[in-house]
């Protein structure tokens, strides 16, 4: 949430401007901080390090919440093994630099064609979800004349305590094997020629703000393990997934990496295993927010609304999960504001005609894009004093912004730049709306 400083001429990240940012590159654009990103991952290495687990963690980024060549490389640069769910990923982290031996593969549905790109690149791991992705496994290694290093991850039926959308490890949800079924398929995977079991892998969701439910997790995982080393099935890593929530708002604070990691710590630190972490979300998510400006202002009788450049398809969470990202003006003389009393505001006149605020100048703003959707809003009820060409910062969208970023409505996909100090880099060149269509084809004519 504190990426920006304020200066009397507007926000900054690091030494730069977003005014300029947004002068040089246009809107909408997604800005990373280098610093930003270096001491998320510095957190939790050092959380690691505090706790005794500097030589035996291996903190695995989780590609999916933000798949840029450019923080790939960075946390490759920082040592950072990764977390991929996808052939296309494995690709990505090659090509960034990042290292095949501390590659974790998860996911439901991985096909032959990606194990064997994974198998060819010699990962660290999959992560085995089903009985029958472990017999796919088994005869394409076989086909390679190799082995493939195994965990399983199980579904220990913990409640996360997060979005449905975003829960993974209740007992209905497709990921994971039954923690009643694990047991035998371990020792189905043993006895297969062709897989080398490793480790055992456990992930119940994102966003998660309290660590006793992986917690609670880890005790079920821990006691599997334990069965299985009787049973001469002894694992080399436990992988605890990622998961850690972020602060989005100022009344949802988030615990520290420190905390967070605690009770799960303490659960492992008197045993032998390497410890492996899937963060996303909590090493990049804070790192980043959207840039847009505000095209049009129309204020109505129920609602006033902002139509800014930026839209669902290139920040889908708020239409996806319903999620609050908080929204500041960029300019000379604005500060961030405090979001809650201006929120208490908002509601209070609400359905009044002129739904002004008692701050001077603001207004409540549905901030909206221009998609032709309903769903397409980037935050509700904001108290903000707004004028057409007004930027934007729309906050903490470093993580499963552009990575989810879509182009409907033929919208090409933002920009992406990195400061770093006083300096800032594309990374990602703005889409050309011929771009969006040159792999389409007519008919035959006739
Ligand atoms: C298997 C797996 N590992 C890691 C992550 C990263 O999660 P987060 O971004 O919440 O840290 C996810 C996404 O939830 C996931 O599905
Ligand atoms: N896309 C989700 C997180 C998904 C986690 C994937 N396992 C979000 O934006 O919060």
């Amino acid at each position: 949430m504190h990426l920006t400083t304020s200066y009397p001429d507007g926000l900054y990240i690091e030494g730069i401007a977003l005014t300029d940012i947004a002068t040089r590159f246009g809107t909408p654009c997604y800005v990373y901080s280098r610093a930003a990103l270096a001491a998320a991952y510095s957190g939790y290495r050092n959380a690691l390090d505090a706790q005794g687990f500097g030589n035996r963690a291996l903190i695995c980024y989780a590609v999916k919440a933000n798949a840029s060549l450019a923080i790939l490389n960075l946390f490759a640069n920082l040592g950072a093994g990764f977390d991929i769910v996808s052939g296309g990923e494995l690709a990505r982290v090659l090509a960034a630099g990042g290292k095949a031996e501390k590659i974790v593969f998860s996911g439901v549905g991985k096909s032959r064609a990606e194990m064997r790109a994974a198998l060819a690149a010699g990962i660290h791991c999959f992560n085995v979800e089903s009985a029958s992705e472990l017999t796919q496994l088994n005869a394409v290694a076989g086909e390679l004349g190799t082995c493939a290093p195994i965990s399983l991850r199980v579904n220990p039926n913990v409640d996360p305590k997060t979005h449905p959308y975003i829960s993974t490890g209740l007992k209905d949800a497709k990921f994971g094997i039954a923690m009643d079924a694990a047991f035998a398929l371990y020792q189905h995977a043993a006895s297969l020629p062709h897989l080398a079991v490793k480790g055992i892998d456990c992930h119940i969701g994102s966003q998660l703000l309290d660590p006793a439910p992986a917690a609670e997790a880890m005790d079920k995982v821990l006691a599997l393990a334990d069965q299985l080393a009787v049973a001469h099935i002894p694992l080399t890593h436990i992988d605890v997934g990622g998961g850690m929530g972020i602060q989005y708002q100022p009344d949802k604070p988030a615990p520290t990496v420190a905390d967070y990691l605690a009770p799960i710590l303490a659960k492992l630190s008197d045993r032998h295993e390497q410890l492996v972490l899937e963060p996303g979300r909590s090493l990049v998510g804070n790192a980043g927010l959207l840039l847009t400006q505000v095209m049009v202002l129309k204020p109505g009788e129920e609602k006033n609304f902002a139509i800014v450049d930026a839209a669902m398809n290139d920040l889908m969470r708020p239409a996806l999960y319903d999620a609050f990202h908080e929204i500041v003006k960029v300019g000379a003389g604005d500060t961030p504001q405090s979001f809650e009393s201006d929120r208490r505001e908002c509601r209070a006149v609400s359905g009044k005609p002129s739904w002004r605020t008692a701050k001077h100048d603001e207004q409540c703003w549905e901030i909206v894009g221009p998609v032709c959707e309903s769903g397409d809003f980037l935050g509700h009820d904001r108290a903000l004093a707004l004028a057409e060409g007004d930027l934007l910062a729309i906050l903490s969208a470093g993580a499963y912004g552009m990575a989810m970023a879509s182009n409907y409505n033929t919208r090409p996909r933002a920009a992406e730049v990195m400061v770093d100090g006083d300096q800032v880099h594309l990374i990602r060149r703005r889409e050309e709306v011929a771009e969006l269509f040159a792999l389409e084809s007519v008919l035959p004519a006739g």
